[in-house]
């Protein structure tokens, strides 16, 4: 944002950012971070001149935005590649758009079909924008099928343990499904490794897990999970919006109840968890 002309104080732990007018440049970010592609995206469109994003996220999303703020008037290029270009200076205005189907909600049912057993169609979704997470399911035991209409999956043995699964920027192992996964290979057989490379502590839900009974090591970036032939509901307590959709995932595949409190982070990344999982048959109720 600087680089465009932005002036940004960070004293006291807010952010106050001021521009009287920004200016396109060439940015080259050290990671190709998903937030920062995209505020770049939205902060170049009101800039003069060209944009260049080197080393820009390649997350679905952020084609999404690009068809987005093409379709307000906006002339932004190559999103889905390491490089986005954008024009600046073109008035935008309203438009009709429709976001692309949320696929970390796709594939937290998918996970949650897989640690409970049973069949889920999901209708919109978009299998080659969890291409990752399916293959890792079907190596777990799931049958998954997919066309233009959606996602079909059918879990019905106990899963087996999978190969090493390494969190990485798109069109890797997506860093949002690491928990849902982590929960549903609970119950598998044999040890899973997991290695996450994008956040530096996002294993907070592990310790919710083992109240459940789960068997997991933690050490650094990595994470052994060995399955156990039984989870127990237990009063949990959501860490963030991936930990706490684990969380409801694992407890569809507990025995007894489980009660999750926090659950203010998981209704910031999905509409109506509850009414979902119900409509596939979970016992699942919020109480205010
Ligand atoms: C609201 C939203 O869309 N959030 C997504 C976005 O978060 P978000 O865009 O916040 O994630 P970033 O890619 O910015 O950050 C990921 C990690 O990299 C670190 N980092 C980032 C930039 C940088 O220059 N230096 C650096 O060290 C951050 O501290 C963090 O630990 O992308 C993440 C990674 O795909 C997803 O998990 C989040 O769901
Ligand atoms: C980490 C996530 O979002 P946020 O960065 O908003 O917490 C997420 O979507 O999993």
């Amino acid at each position: 944002m600087r680089t465009l002309g932005a002036e940004i104080d960070d004293t006291g732990g807010m952010l106050h950012c001021r521009a009287a007018r920004l200016r396109g440049r060439e940015i080259v970010l050290s990671l190709p971070s998903v937030g920062a592609t995209e505020n770049l995206m939205l902060a170049a469109c009101g800039a003069e001149g060209t944009t260049s994003i080197c080393n820009a996220a390649r997350e679905p999303e952020i084609t999404d935005l690009q068809n987005f703020l093409n379709a307000c008037g906006a002339r932004v290029s190559g999103a889905g590649s390491t490089t986005v270009v954008i024009e600046g200076g073109h008035k935008l205005h309203g438009c009709t758009y429709t976001v692309m189907p949320d696929r970390i909600v796709a594939g937290t049912y998918l996970c949650a079909a897989a640690a409970a057993g049973g069949t889920v169609l999901l209708q919109g979704a978009r299998e080659q924008h969890l291409a990752t997470v399916t293959a890792v399911l079907r190596e777990a035991g799931c049958d998954i099928v997919s066309d233009s209409a959606g996602i079909a999956c059918v879990c019905r043995r106990r899963l087996r343990a999978v190969r090493p699964v390494r969190t990485a920027p798109y069109p890797g192992f997506p860093t949002d499904a690491q928990a849902i996964l982590m929960a549903a290979l609970l119950r598998s057989r044999g040890a899973t490794v997991f290695e996450e490379n994008i956040f530096e502590n996002r294993y907070r839900h592990v310790d919710e897990l083992a109240r459940m009974g789960a068997d997991i090591q933690v050490s650094g970036r990595t994470a052994v999970v060995t399955g156990v032939e039984t989870l127990r509901g237990a009063p949990v307590r959501c860490t963030d919006l991936r930990g706490g959709a684990a969380l409801c995932v694992a407890a569809l595949a507990a025995e007894g109840e489980t009660r999750i409190a926090e659950i203010g982070h998981i209704d910031r990344g999905y509409e109506r968890i509850e009414r979902d999982l119900r409509a596939l048959g979970a016992e699942i109720e919020r109480i205010e």
